[in-house]
């Protein structure tokens, strides 16, 4: 095993996977420089999923390494990765994922109190991330009461609240209207320029490049040339309160 470059946080060389003989990655390489937000962007079934499974640790590769801070991670037992997982990263994906007792708070609150941050202040840190992704006056309702959009603001807010060094986003605006998504990305991604939270993004929209400091293209499998940052969507500058 080769170490990676010092400059990247997360380094992934040669990764594979299939699914039952399926082939979903083919051989994917990828640096990601600390505090960058980069974006995977592809066609639906191209494998932007299971790269971030195999980057982040639920998925191990067939083949190929994956290091996190010069350390590798796919030969980490899964204990090991679980807490990896929990403990430096954050996730979020297309559809929310809630727990459906709880409140959108208490969704919200959850990765705090896995880390043992007492009740009152995981909750407070919580009601403030609901406020950014302006869903503070539904944090006493539960998944069932909210709509989609509310639903995935709070697991967006959840992913943030425990500000994780690296939050994989796997299209996580599909399930929202356009000035929705717009807005749900000004936040994560102004949050994550202010907490210096590497990002990797996943998305079959080439609008949001405009959000990212660099893009990458995936096919069937296999990267494809670097794309271009367009112009920012109308409003996309705009400052969010992160
Ligand atoms: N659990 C699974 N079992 C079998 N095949 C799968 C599974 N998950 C994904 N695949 C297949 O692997 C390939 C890559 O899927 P993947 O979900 O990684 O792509 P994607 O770019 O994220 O797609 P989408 O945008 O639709 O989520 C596709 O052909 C898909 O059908």
């Amino acid at each position: 095993m080769v170490a990676p470059p010092d400059n990247d946080v997360l380094w992934a060389r040669g990764l594979h996977y299939a699914y039952q003989g399926s082939p979903a990655l083919l051989g994917v390489s990828l640096g990601v420089r600390d505090g960058e937000i980069l974006g995977i962007v592809g066609p639906r079934g191209s494998g932007k999923t299971t790269l971030l499974k195999c980057m982040s640790g639920q998925l191990t590769p067939e083949q190929g390494e994956v290091w996190f801070n010069s350390a590798p991670v796919h030969t980490l037992p899964a204990g090991a990765r679980e807490r990896l997982r929990r403990d430096r990263f954050g996730w979020v994906g297309s559809s929310p994922e809630l727990v459906p007792e709880l409140t959108a708070r208490e969704n919200a609150a959850l990765p705090l109190l896995l880390c043992g941050i007492p009740h009152r202040s995981a909750r407070d840190t919580a009601q403030e991330w609901l406020d950014r992704l302006d869903v503070g006056d539904c944090a006493r309702r539960r998944p069932a009461e909210l709509h989609q959009a509310q639903r995935q603001r709070v697991a967006v807010a959840r992913a943030l609240v425990s500000l994780p060094e690296v939050l994989f986003a796997d299209d996580p605006t599909a399930p929202l209207h356009r000035p929705d998504a717009a807005q749900v990305l000004r936040t994560l991604t102004t949050a994550a320029r202010t907490h210096r939270i590497t990002v990797l993004l996943a998305t079959s929209d080439p609008e949001v490049v405009a959000f990212t400091d660099r893009a990458v293209g995936l096919v069937d499998g296999v990267r494809s040339a670097s794309l271009p940052k367009g112009p920012q969507p109308e409003g996309a500058s705009c400052p969010a309160s992160a």
